[in-house]
């Protein structure tokens, strides 16, 4: 991963020209912001005989307190992270990166940071866009980077009961390398896929493009084992069960607050023989809306399932009358079917029809094509747009049908006011249930001179009026250190209490992920 930007350093790209035009029609005079190349990584301050303690631990070469290795641990990949990365401030910088091969060291790992009272952040693929990787560094002697990426084994198949065990670290492409060798896949694919890991799914309840198909993430878990520094626990021994309130979903979701996730038992699909995504057009946003609840609500959801509002529908297609006449673009929805050929012409069949009733109008599966072929792309332009001053971030949340218009228009209108005259404010319902949905919000806007005040002022006004219109702060991103003002008051003082409760018996010393989640 680049240590300023989103992904592949080999695949980083620059602004087209055709795009410069464009940023100048909508935003004025480009102004050229290049990201600083000299950036110092404050002095690691840990005691000489912790870091020893974790090579004992771990081995030598996996502790690693060079710069480099520091720079790359340092927060996540949110705006506000590039943005202190472009400038060069790696004020919250790890002091020591700890590569784990095991369990056991794990377990090593917490009870050195327990000796020497180290607060521990563990890594997966460092993703996280709401500061879940920014660890509070007082009143601990120094900051370890837990880094996950040497535990990536499959470390069992059951083809019978179609489950997988995965270790944490492995990536979202590693795991579907591994399990397409036994035809299996789990169906997970956020648009962070190529890069976040196993762990981080679980730590997050992350929720994927096609989770209308397969599910959430923390839906597809069965079971998990966790180290906390008071001991390691499994659970999840069987399909379902009344034993008591369900212990994964204390650890789903934790964000590395709890203990650290060493495995994860997944619910797996054969690897679908067919994949086909067809576009559709919806004279407004309400009409498309009202389509994906009423295919929820009958049971007919295709795997993956998409509507853009008109203002992302006309961003997004070069020509947006493509979808639609001259007049009157509209919206577009993304359909997609995968599974056996039978299963995928039986599903889409019946959508279609449904969908043609309800007045949509199937724009081909060109449209489906592209936006499968581009699905993993969009962070890249964020880093393009950023090197020109145009300031790119996104939000998310979630609500039941009955307030999903309240929720949008409260939520544009408060990032309109914030951003200004000429913000671009774009939303698309991401994912879908039979009670509800999620919209997630793109915003562009030219840089002030502080895009990090600018975009804190724009969330902080986006936020309030997620609370205020009593839907969920987060359906995916997490909570991280960005959202718990909200999430506090969304769960209450009562909840709050709960929640440290847990913490403090799994985790006394506080050591683990200090200041994330609660
Ligand atoms: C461009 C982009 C697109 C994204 N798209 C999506 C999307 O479509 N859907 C979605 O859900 N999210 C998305 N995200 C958010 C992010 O990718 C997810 O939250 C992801 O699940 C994080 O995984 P990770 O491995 O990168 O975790 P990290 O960023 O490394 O960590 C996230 C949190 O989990 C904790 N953690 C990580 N591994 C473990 C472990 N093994 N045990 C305990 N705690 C752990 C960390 O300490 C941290 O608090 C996106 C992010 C970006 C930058």
């Amino acid at each position: 991963m680049h240590p300023q930007r989103w992904g592949d350093p080999a695949a980083q790209t620059s602004l087209p020209d055709s795009a410069r035009g464009l940023i100048e029609l909508a935003f004025g005079e480009i102004v050229e912001r290049p990201a600083a190349e000299d950036v110092a990584v404050p002095a690691a301050r840990i005691p000489d005989e912790a870091v020893d303690a974790l090579r004992t631990a771990v081995g030598g070469d996996n502790v690693l307190t060079d710069d480099a290795a520091r720079r790359l641990r340092t927060r996540g990949k949110s705006t506000p992270d590039l943005l202190k990365a472009r400038t060069g401030d790696l004020s919250d910088a790890p002091d020591v990166v700890v590569r784990p091969g095991d369990q056991a060291e794990v377990e090593a790992v917490l009870a050195v940071a327990t000796t020497h009272r180290l607060a521990v952040v563990p890594f997966g693929g460092g993703t996280s866009v709401t500061g879940g990787l920014v660890a509070a560094r007082e009143p601990f002697a120094g900051v370890v980077s837990l880094d996950l990426v040497r535990m990536k084994r499959l470390l069992a198949v059951d083809d019978e009961s179609m489950t997988a065990t995965l270790e944490p670290g492995l990536r979202g492409p590693e795991a579907e390398a591994l399990l397409a060798e036994h035809g299996l896949t789990i169906g997970h694919f956020p648009q962070s896929f190529e890069f976040a890991s196993i762990g981080g799914f679980a730590a997050t309840r992350s929720s994927g493009q096609s989770s209308a198909g397969y599910g959430r993430f923390d839906a597809l878990v069965v079971g998990l084992t966790v180290v906390t520094p008071s001991g390691t626990i499994s659970v999840g021994s069987s399909p379902a069960n009344a034993a008591g309130p369900d212990l994964r979903q204390v650890f789903l979701g934790s964000e590395g607050t709890f203990g650290v996730i060493s495995s994860v038992t997944v619910r797996v699909r054969p690897v679908p023989q067919d994949k086909v995504y067809v576009g559709w057009r919806w004279p407004s946003f309400a009409a498309g809306a009202a389509a994906m609840r009423t295919l929820a609500q009958t049971g007919l959801l295709p795997t993956v399932i998409r509507l853009s509002d008109e203002a992302e529908t006309a961003i997004n297609l070069a020509d947006p009358t493509a979808i639609g006449g001259a007049d009157e673009a509209g919206c577009l929805m993304i359909t997609g079917f995968e599974g056996t050929p039978a299963a995928v012409a039986a599903k889409r069949t019946a959508v279609t029809a449904l969908l043609t009733e309800l007045g949509g109008t199937d724009v081909g599966t060109d449209v489906g094509a592209a936006w499968a072929h581009g699905r993993f792309n969009a962070p890249y332009l964020r880093d393009s747009l950023l090197d020109v001053g145009v300031l790119v971030e996104t939000l998310e949340t979630a609500t039941f049908w009955s307030n999903r218009e309240r929720l949008y228009a409260d939520v544009k209108s408060a990032l309109e006011s914030s951003l200004g005259d000429g913000a671009l404010v774009l939303c698309h319902i991401s994912h879908v249930y039979e009670t509800g949905c999620s919209l997630y919000f793109t915003v562009a806007a030219k840089e002030s001179d502080d895009p990090l005040a600018q975009w804190a002022a724009a969330k902080q006004a986006a936020s309030d009026a997620i609370v205020a219109a009593g839907a969920t702060i987060t359906h995916h991103h997490a909570v991280g250190t960005d959202h718990k003002p909200w999430f506090a008051q969304e769960i209450g003082p009562l909840g709050v209490q709960t929640l440290r409760a847990i913490k403090d018996s799994l985790d006394p010393a506080g050591l683990l992920n200090p200041g994330v989640l609660v």
